[in-house]
């Protein structure tokens, strides 16, 4: 079992008193102190000059009111939050996420984990997170339009090509990401397309974007994969959620020969023994955004629906959870491995909990966190900064091909971080390291800041 190192026990108390009531955080911050006991053993200059406690605080929290009016004429208040966490390595970066959930403990997290994600792509951009309680599900058109120009009526004044540079997550797409940018232009006069990333193609925007977190992710499953000399064709999927994320793991894994079985939405789950159907999961949530049920009974044979429960009783060789924090535990993981499940890899980030995790790894299973298999997103935003500085418009080929290296040198990063660390196979231990050397060495250049 994995614990705090005795020196590091003082840190990990200041974080839980400084930020009570905030489980996601407490829960993210204590998996990366866990592996970095093996760095301050090592190599002690680690834990000088309050380092590791700097990483843990972050650098910026800004809290603010969005009011907006519905389409009764009714005035809503919401909550947008925007936690800048590290700038070690480059302008913040991460995205903006709208679900009623949020709250500044998730968002801390999200930028936590963000920062060492950020670092592990070799790209330079430091980490941040940012959201609102808002709930699109049900809104019309124009309410999400008034609602997301009211965000950035106040955001504006935080972010910048060169401060911070927010792109979508849960809730935030090309849609939202394109009233964002119109609000942001007509308040600062300018057209600055380096300060959001995962624009419209047409102003702005990076080709393989949309694809890229859940294409990389199953770049990084093939990698680990390969490790034990074996790939995805042939494999049997599962992967949770049916949103950005999902729908490009499932296309990717699709083309390298998998075959996805299940996915799922907030209200259940769809079991197709054929496989999925893609293209009728892209019509029903990129094109109605409908619900995933809707699937079953247009698909026919076959398929069923299955109303709440959970997608990982499905059978199955390689899990991909691809939708939200916690959502596949301990229970969970039990029935995978008893199934059989040779690897997991999180397009979401933190969906499996830190028990879910132990278990996986003492069953040989093959683990990949989030914050090293989900980078392919971050990583293509920083392609589109870098289009954007020059000016320039990448193929999709061209894009896909910086991605594809881009992933395989992460995993390449993850598993000789492990080696050299004495726990092969350890992706968790290896990404937190690898993330976090690099973070810290630019921390340490830089002085007590
Ligand atoms: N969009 C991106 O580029 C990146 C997203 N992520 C992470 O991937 C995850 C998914 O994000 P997106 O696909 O962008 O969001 P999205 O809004 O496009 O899709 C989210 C999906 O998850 C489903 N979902 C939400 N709660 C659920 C629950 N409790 N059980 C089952 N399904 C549930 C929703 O119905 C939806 O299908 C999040 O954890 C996000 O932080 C990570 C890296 C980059
Ligand atoms: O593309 C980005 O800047 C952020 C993506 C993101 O939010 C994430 O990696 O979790």
């Amino acid at each position: 079992m994995n614990t705090v190192d005795e020196k590091l026990q003082p840190i990990l108390s200041t974080v839980l008193h400084r930020n009570a009531g905030e489980p996601e955080f407490h829960q993210a911050a204590r998996e990366v102190l866990e592996s970095l006991g093996r760095v301050v053993a090592r190599k002690p200059e680690y834990s000088d000059e309050a380092l590791i406690e700097r990483i843990c605080e972050p650098e910026r929290q800004i809290i603010f009111r969005v009011p907006w009016i519905d389409d009764n004429n009714q005035v809503q208040i919401n909550r947008g939050f925007r936690v800048q966490f590290n700038s070690a390595l480059g302008p913040y970066k991460g995205g903006i996420r709208f679900h009623p959930s949020v709250n500044v403990g998730i968002i801390k997290f999200l930028g936590f984990e963000q920062t060492f994600k950020n670092a592990l792509t070799g790209l330079p951009i430091g980490g941040g997170k940012g959201g609102s309680d808002f709930d699109p599900k049900g809104r019309s058109d124009r309410e999400i339009m008034r609602f997301c120009q009211s965000f950035m009526v106040e955001l504006h004044r935080h972010i910048g090509e060169y401060v911070d540079v927010p792109a979508g997550d849960i809730g935030v797409g090309a849609r939202e990401i394109g009233y964002m940018f119109g609000m942001y232009k007509r308040l600062n006069n300018r057209f600055e397309a380096g300060v959001l990333t995962g624009k419209g193609l047409v102003y702005g925007g990076s080709r393989a974007r949309k694809e890229a977190t859940g294409f990389g992710t199953a770049f990084f499953l093939r990698s680990m994969l390969e490790t034990r000399g074996a790939d995805p064709e042939g494999m049997r999927c599962v992967v949770s959620g049916s949103g950005n994320v999902a729908i490009y793991a499932m296309e990717k894994i699709i083309s390298f020969g998998g075959k996805v079985v299940a996915c799922s939405d907030s209200a259940g789950y769809i079991v197709d023994e054929n496989g999925i159907d893609l293209s009728l999961v892209k019509q029903i949530k990129e094109e109605k955004r409908g619900r995933i049920s809707e699937y079953a009974a247009l698909r026919g044979d076959g398929c069923h629906y299955v109303e709440g429960g959970s997608i990982w009783d499905v059978p199955c060789d390689v899990a991909l959870p691809c939708a939200t924090q916690n959502e596949l535990n301990g229970s969970n993981a039990k029935v995978l491995v008893e199934n059989g499940v040779k690897a997991v890899a999180e397009g979401a980030n933190m969906p499996c909990t830190p028990e879910a995790v132990r278990l996986f790894q003492d069953a040989n299973v093959l683990f990949a966190p989030g914050k090293a298999a989900n980078a392919g997103g971050v990583a293509t935003s920083a392609l589109e900064m870098q289009q954007n500085a020059s000016r320039d418009s990448w193929s999709f080929a061209q894009t896909e091909s910086r991605l594809e290296e881009i992933m395989t040198n992460i995993h390449a990063s993850c598993h000789e971080t492990a080696e050299e660390y004495g726990v092969p196979g350890d992706y968790v231990l290896g990404a937190n390291i690898a993330g976090f050397v690099r973070v810290a060495d630019a921390m340490r250049a830089m002085g007590v800041i």
